[in-house]
């Protein structure tokens, strides 16, 4: 029996593949599994109790990944699984800041009494003319799951498009359109292009990539999009470049203080995965990953321990190892199970950074002192019987 506890709503299409033989819990700490989306797991205690985190989503910086590295706790995303709901917002910000489509619709609001309305819209409509994107330069920084998805969008929209990413992944680089120019720095996004749309990870080497700096290379009356964090964006210098006319529209999908009601900005209340279908395709892969995780202790899409797969266990037992990448783990391991007479019928080990997972499928089931041993071991996180 597993439980599950959630901590933001979550698709129901995906909670539905969870067996009988699991129950959502309410509290943290009764719960081996987490699903989350947006909810700031760094502000919570996360109990040792829990074995794995699944954000129904991409960016993880709202869980402390590397704290729960250290605790053995393995956190999942679902990457890509959002994407398409992201890439149509960010063209619709594309529209929406080319366009005052916004302040249109607001005018016939505040005229709706009127009854020339129609007459008078004719006449007043000049002052919300804008241009149209075909034939413009866009610069995407970031061709992952969406970076690469806004890219193939904006070329069939007649847009030419410039594109930034030191770490592209093959997959990405096999689905960009080859009309994509590949900028080899991210100078030449900054000055450029007309429009800049910034889908990068928040990380160290990322937050306030946007910043004064970056801005003043920038073309005159650039628009700027940002539906990845707002952390990647000096808000303040922003603001300041909208209010000297350096910087057209600032479209984010993050709401704060800095820049709501700001003249120029576009703040949208994160609802770049608010689909239907992002929500379902998140769901689904979430609980899937941690299914196969907690039932057969394989691990796919995490983003603090490797990938290891090992199918389903056809032994009498299997036990899955969280522990430090260092010399000497597989050997004093295999020891304690060979000191007590138990023969390993097949195994698995993989690394990723600091950290290492080992798989072990035994023929005989394994007594509780080899546990206790394994645990033992200096550098080991976690032991877990899967089976
Ligand atoms: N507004 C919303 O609702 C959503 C926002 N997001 C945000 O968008 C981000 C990107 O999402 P995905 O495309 O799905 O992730 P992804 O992991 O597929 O793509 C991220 C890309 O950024 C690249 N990258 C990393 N550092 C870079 C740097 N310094 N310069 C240029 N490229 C760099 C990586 O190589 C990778 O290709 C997420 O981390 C999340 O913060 C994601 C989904 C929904
Ligand atoms: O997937 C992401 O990174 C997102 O920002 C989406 O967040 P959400 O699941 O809508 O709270």
């Amino acid at each position: 029996m597993f439980r599950y506890t959630c901590l933001n709503p979550i698709s129901q299409k995906g909670l539905e593949l969870f067996s009988d033989q699991y129950t959502e819990v309410k509290e943290l700490a009764a719960a081996d599994a987490v699903l989350v989306r947006s909810a700031k797991m760094t502000e919570l205690e996360i109990p040792d109790s829990v074995l794995a985190i699944g954000r129904a989503g991409a960016g993880v910086n709202n869980i402390p990944v590397a704290d729960c590295a250290e605790k053995g706790i393995v956190v999942f995303n679902t990457p890509g699984a959002n994407a398409n709901g992201v890439k149509e917002l960010v063209l619709a910000g594309m529209l929406l800041a080319s366009r005052d489509i916004v302040g249109g619709v607001e005018w016939i609001k505040d005229n709706q009494e009127d009854p020339n309305i129609g007459k008078l819209a004719e006449k007043q409509k000049k002052q919300f003319a804008g241009c149209e994107i075909s034939g413009k330069k866009l610069g995407i920084i970031g061709l992952g799951a969406i970076g690469s998805m806004v890219a193939n969008a904006a070329d069939a929209l007649g847009m030419e498009v410039y594109g930034y990413d030191p770490y592209l992944s093959i997959d990405a680089a096999w689905n960009l359109s080859r009309n994509v120019h590949h900028s080899k720095n991210v100078e030449e996004i900054y000055e450029q292009c007309d429009y800049i749309t910034i889908h990068v990870p928040l990380l160290d080497s990322t937050k306030q990539m946007l910043n004064e700096e970056a801005i003043s290379k920038m073309k005159e009356h650039v628009v700027i999009l940002n539906f990845a964090r707002d952390l990647l964006a000096d808000e303040e210098a922003i603001v300041k470049a909208l209010q000297s006319g350096k910087i057209k529209r600032y479209v984010t999908d993050f709401a704060n203080p800095v820049v709501a009601g700001k003249k120029g900005v576009l703040v949208i209340p994160h609802l770049g995965a608010s689909t239907a279908e992002a929500e379902e395709n998140c769901a689904i892969m979430a609980v899937k990953e941690l299914r196969d995780f907690l039932e057969n202790g394989n691990i796919r899409n995490s983003v603090n321990f490797p990938n290891c797969d090992m199918g389903v266990c056809k032994g009498r037992s299997r036990v899955a190892i969280t522990h430090r990448n260092i010399p000497n783990m597989i050997s004093q391991f295999s020891k304690i199970l060979g000191d007590e007479g138990m023969n390993i019928a097949d195994m698995t080990n993989k690394s990723r950074g600091e950290y290492a997972y080992t798989l072990m499928d035994m023929e005989a089931e394994i007594p509780g002192e080899a546990i206790e041993a394994l645990e033992s071991v200096e550098g080991v996180s976690r032991v877990r019987v899967v089976r």
